[in-house]
């Protein structure tokens, strides 16, 4: 009884946050621990790219990698994203090179608010490098390798998001609190300009 009292609190705090959320940003950036956190705070379905071709293919994103190469990953990966987006009230961690193709990008601003969680390489590569599961990371240096896709990707990053937010700063917890609160403030603003276009237009009239 108290959890589902707890749940319908969750959720009415939160019901506001109506669209799909879409997280975006390197690896090790934190797309699937804040995507995990962020959906059971906000009552959503949390679905993750890479987890969902790594379920469908039954195997890992390395064996994917050297079978098909990066290009065959690439287009699972799109095909997967356009199929999930469909749904309704998600949380979507991408993989990091989800915005690599234009219409890719276009594909996430369109589906939800798109979050570029931004972090610097120092950070990233102390999060990626004990994990073998990330395979352009294998290689001699994997600080140069970050390094080139961070200037490679940064661009395209900003291009896609609604909100940038750094999240080198907290831990995972925290930094979810700080991201609801930047979510509502985002609605807010929206709503307003909402209304006011609507307003402008009554006036014509
Ligand atoms: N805010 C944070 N503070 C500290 N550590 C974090 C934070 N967010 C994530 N991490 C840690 O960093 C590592 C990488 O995080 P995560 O797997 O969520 O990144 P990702 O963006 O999903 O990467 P990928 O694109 O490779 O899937 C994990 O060990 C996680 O625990
Ligand atoms: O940044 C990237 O290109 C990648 C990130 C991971 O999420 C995986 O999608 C894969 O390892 C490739
Ligand atoms: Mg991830």
């Amino acid at each position: 009884m108290q959890h589902n009292k707890t749940l319908a609190r969750k959720h009415s705090d939160t019901e506001s946050l109506l669209d799909n959320i879409i997280l975006i940003g390197m690896m090790g950036s934190g797309k699937t621990t804040v995507g995990r956190l962020l959906a059971n705070l906000a009552g959503k379905n949390f679905i993750d790219v890479d987890h969902e071709i790594q379920q469908r293919t039954g195997v890992g994103i390395p064996v994917i990698f050297e079978i098909e190469g990066e290009a065959g990953f690439r287009k699972r990966e799109s095909e997967v994203m356009r199929e999930v987006v469909q749904q309704q009230n998600i949380v979507l961690a991408t993989g990091g090179g989800a915005i690599l193709q234009p219409d890719n990008r276009t594909l996430l601003r369109q589906s939800g608010t798109v979050i570029y969680l931004c972090a610097p390489v120092s950070e990233l590569r102390r999060r990626t490098h004990l994990d073998k599961n990330r395979p352009l990371l294998q290689t001699g240096n994997a600080y140069a390798k970050l390094m080139e896709l961070f200037t490679q990707r940064d661009p395209l990053y900003r291009e896609t998001a609604h909100i940038i937010m750094d999240s080198s700063k907290q831990n995972a917890r925290t930094f979810v609190q700080r991201l609801l609160q930047r979510l509502r403030q985002y609605e807010q603003k929206t709503a307003n300009n909402a209304q006011k276009h609507h307003s402008s237009h009554q006036e014509v009239k």
